[in-house]
């Protein structure tokens, strides 16, 4: 037998597995690492976050992947080179990593890598299927690091039914679920998503869907109109504009938000040739910081919106609203949300105990988890309107 085989059996095998899950997500602002230590899966998963951090992407690289990230036209043969070079730049992220964190790589188990996501592409009609393209290969990873690595986790997600996102919705029920409180685990990343877990913590009753922009617009506005700055740190910019209600409700009226949930999206869509044509086509006027702030609100409005509507029970029960992702530090955001949902008890996620810069780096560690331990794998079982597969590629270092 080829020894790899018998370590991935003997991992599968033992009490506990320390399994490195990596992130890097649509602000292209780096690589973000959580070293896991997982024992169980399923809803008897137990995890200890041992270490985490992000690391930032130099400028020119960032760069590099905007050439081709989310474009309809790109200069092909860097696509090609980009797989292989996040890859490299990646395990050696790794190996810095561990080097800082005075751990060895035999004694990690598992890498757990997403990937950087260069395409998304649900067909909501049509008859092409949905794809979606994360590239930063893991047999590179693998062979660099001399770690198994799960990778591309999110193609037999689409080959079972699904969109290929959300997939926080595993580690959401697995970890943060709980019998007796309805919550709702929100991220807001590039793209805002939510996963609503019922108080009856029947699969069943799982709700998970992307919502719209996060911070993908505001990011990419402030580049564009504030040379220097990358977002809006701490919502400065937005806070000394005005919000300009005709805009706000033409991108309401955009047909993402009238396509029926779930659903996922991405910067194809959600860009600023989309914010621009909708200002032009209206004849709208407005300064740059205006717009922030209806940017901001868009996000806010967006989200509670589809709250309301997927979950409409959530306007007469209890509920807890748990906020991850880059825009939970957002304190406009933040404020705007817990106004709009005043019925709701508004929380951050680290009060979940895990940082919240880390969920969702934790959450790929846990798909691999899942992929290596879980014993009830079926082709029909579902997490709502999610297929609940064993998820990710398994490259076996040499
Ligand atoms: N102090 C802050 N004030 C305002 N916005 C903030 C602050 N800190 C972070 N952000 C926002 O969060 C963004 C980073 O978010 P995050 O790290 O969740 O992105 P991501 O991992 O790429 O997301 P995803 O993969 O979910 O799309 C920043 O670009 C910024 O818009
Ligand atoms: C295709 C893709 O990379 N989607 C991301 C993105 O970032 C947020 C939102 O859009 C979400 O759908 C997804 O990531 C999270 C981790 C998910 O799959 O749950």
């Amino acid at each position: 037998m080829n020894p790899q085989i018998a370590q991935l059996y003997q991992i599968a095998q033992k009490p506990s597995r320390l399994i490195l899950g990596l992130m890097s997500g649509t602000s292209l602002d780096g690589l973000d690492l959580a070293l896991c230590r997982f024992s169980g899966f399923g809803l008897n998963t137990q995890v200890e976050l041992v270490k985490h951090q992000t690391i930032a992407y130099p400028e020119e690289f960032k760069q590099a992947i905007r050439e081709v990230f989310a474009k309809e036209q790109i200069h092909f043969p860097s696509l090609s080179t980009l797989n292989a070079q996040i890859a490299r730049l990646h395990a050696q992220y790794i190996l810095d990593s561990l080097q800082s964190w005075g751990i060895t790589p035999q004694e990690v188990d598992a890498i757990a890598s997403h990937g950087q996501t260069v395409m998304h592409r649900p067909m909501r009609s049509g008859n092409l299927p949905d794809s979606t393209l994360q590239i930063g290969d893991g047999d590179h990873i693998a062979h660099l690091t001399g770690i198994i690595t799960l990778s591309d986790f999110r193609q037999k997600h689409i080959a079972g039914g699904g969109e290929g996102a959300p997939l926080a919705v595993y580690g959401d029920y697995f970890l943060f679920s709980k019998k007796g409180e309805h919550r709702i685990l929100l991220n807001i990343g590039g793209i805002g998503n939510f996963t609503y877990l019922s108080a009856s913590q029947d699969p069943k009753d799982i709700l998970v869907t992307d919502t719209g922009p996060g911070n993908t617009l505001l990011d990419a506005y402030v580049r564009q109109h504030f040379p220097g700055f990358h977002y809006d740190k701490d919502a400065r910019l937005a806070r000394q504009g005005i919000l300009h209600i005709p805009l706000l409700d033409s991108l309401l009226n955009l047909p993402f938000f009238q396509e029926a949930f779930p659903k996922s999206t991405g910067p194809e869509y959600f860009n600023l040739a989309l914010l621009n044509q909708v200002i032009q086509e209206n004849g709208y006027s407005l300064t740059p910081v205006d717009t922030l702030r209806t940017l901001t609100e868009l996000t806010a409005q967006s989200i509670s919106k589809a709250m309301q509507r997927y979950i409409p029970a959530i306007q007469t029960m209890d509920c807890r609203l748990i906020v991850s992702g880059g825009g939970s530090k957002n304190p406009l955001l933040m404020e705007r949300l817990a106004k709009i949902n005043p019925h709701m008890q508004v929380s951050e996620s680290d009060q979940l105990g895990i940082a919240s810069e880390a969920k969702e780096a934790v959450l790929f560690a846990l798909l691999a988890n899942e992929t290596l331990m879980d014993d009830q794998v079926a082709a029909n079982r579902r997490l709502g309107d999610s297929p609940w597969l064993s998820l990710g590629k398994i490259s076996l270092p040499n």
